[in-house]
């Protein structure tokens, strides 16, 4: 494998004691950073990092780039993402601004149900075609790895087609953007069922397994909510899961403190989301876990809600991920940087803890668990700013200092 050298860094932020403290009680000092610094990799590892005076002679006369003035950082990871959708959901802001809630809005027609309207009347084609320029600006932000689920075509056939865009985005973005695909056709239940139980029996549990015979599903995720799928449900498609050898992750305790978390962490979940009503027994569930809590602070700001207790998560030693949950109704905001630093201060995050959530927790979350920190042996996928320390890449919110 031909070595490559990226040299002369203001900073390398490493994560290196993040990584070893598997991400969880971070203090401000685990953010490992190097000043000085560069790099050594090839394309599957990172072969070395450190001050540049103390290059070992073997790199010295490998090709380099000069990153003089710049920061590196371990890459930005979207660990929830619903992008492959048609239309949009616009009005339903100011119907928000005017009175209505998400749960008002969605009985009144509006919410899940008419995405999944218009994701029906829009080609595969189309979806394919507005996915990949949504991808592309999340890419421009320094994201590396995308999750994208499916779950707004709630019909046999729509959904299969929704899963297999996201493989073809997969491949369209090979070598640059790692994306992960998951299976959650249990996001509403279509009004012609009668329940849910009957629409996870006709649609979702024959659809996952004819898309677990094509290998294309990487996770599988439920709607575990009040009004959507209950613990039954959920119990029975993570069943279905495990039997495929799939992993699971849930939406839970969202609206209210139904225990969907401690379910998640009984199923080995990689991730459990939203969170916002999980209360102390969830929270030392997941403290015990490996399952991390994935907190969408976009979604609380986007809907007027709360946020989740998140002082509570990282004092129990949860390990904790943020995400953008870009969607077209609860949270139309794709910049998880910018949601998770308007976050930090709300959440009392210190800065370790909130670089790990974006990167090598949000990272775990998908099952990638050879990246997201920046030492020897792990897989060269990083980000470069253009600042020359790591605090200026948030203190300017919402402007992208990322130059790849
Ligand atoms: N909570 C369920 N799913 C999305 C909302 C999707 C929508 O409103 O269209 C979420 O993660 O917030």
């Amino acid at each position: 494998m031909s070595l490559k050298a990226f040299r002369n860094f203001s900073q390398i932020v490493t994560l290196e004691n993040a990584y070893k403290k598997d991400g969880r009680h971070l203090l401000p000092e685990d953010l490992s950073i190097i000043e000085n610094a560069s790099i050594v990799f090839d394309s599957e590892e990172i072969v070395w990092v450190g001050e540049d005076s103390t290059i070992p002679s073997e790199f010295q006369s490998v090709p380099f780039e000069d990153f003089t003035g710049k920061t590196l950082l371990p890459e930005l990871v979207d660990s929830h993402t619903h992008l492959v959708f048609g239309g949009d959901r616009s009005s339903e802001y100011s119907m928000r601004l005017n009175g209505a809630d998400y749960q008002a809005i969605a009985n009144a027609g509006g919410g899940i149900l008419s995405t999944m309207k218009a994701t029906n009347e829009s080609s595969a084609d189309q979806l394919f075609e507005d996915a990949v320029a949504r991808v592309e600006r999340i890419y421009s932000y320094g994201v590396g790895t995308i999750e994208i689920k499916s779950g707004y075509g709630l019909n046999y056939e729509k959904e299969k087609e929704c899963s297999l865009i996201i493989e073809r985005l997969k491949d369209h973005f090979e070598g640059r953007v790692q994306i992960s695909n998951t299976y959650m056709a249990a996001h509403a239940v279509p009004k012609e069922y009668k329940t849910s139980n009957d629409y996870i029996n006709k649609v979702v549990i024959p659809l996952l397994k004819e898309l677990s015979e094509i290998g294309v599903i990487d996770a599988v995720d439920i709607f575990h909510e009040e009004g959507y799928f209950d613990e039954v449900d959920t119990q029975q498609l993570f069943d279905v899961a495990s039997f495929l050898n799939i992993p699971v992750k849930s939406h839970a305790d969202e609206f209210k403190d139904n225990k969907g978390a401690i379910l998640a962490v009984k199923n080995n979940a990689l991730s459990t989301d939203h969170l916002l009503c999980t209360t102390e027994d969830g929270i030392s569930a997941l403290a015990s876990s490996s399952t991390v809590a994935t907190l969408l602070p976009g979604t609380g700001f986007f809907l007027g809600k709360p946020q989740a207790d998140a002082e509570a998560f990282f004092k129990a030693g949860v390990k904790v991920a943020i995400a953008s949950d870009y969607n077209p109704g609860s949270c139309h905001c794709d910049n998880v940087l910018l949601v998770a630093s308007l976050a930090a201060p709300t959440y009392k995050m210190n800065i370790a803890q909130l670089w790990a959530a974006i990167t090598m927790n949000a990272a775990h979350a998908l099952n990638f668990k050879n990246q997201g920190a920046l030492v020897s042996g792990l897989k060269p996928r990083f980000t470069i700013f253009d600042v020359d320390n790591i605090d200026k890449v948030t203190y300017h919110w919402g402007v992208n200092k990322c130059i790849r």
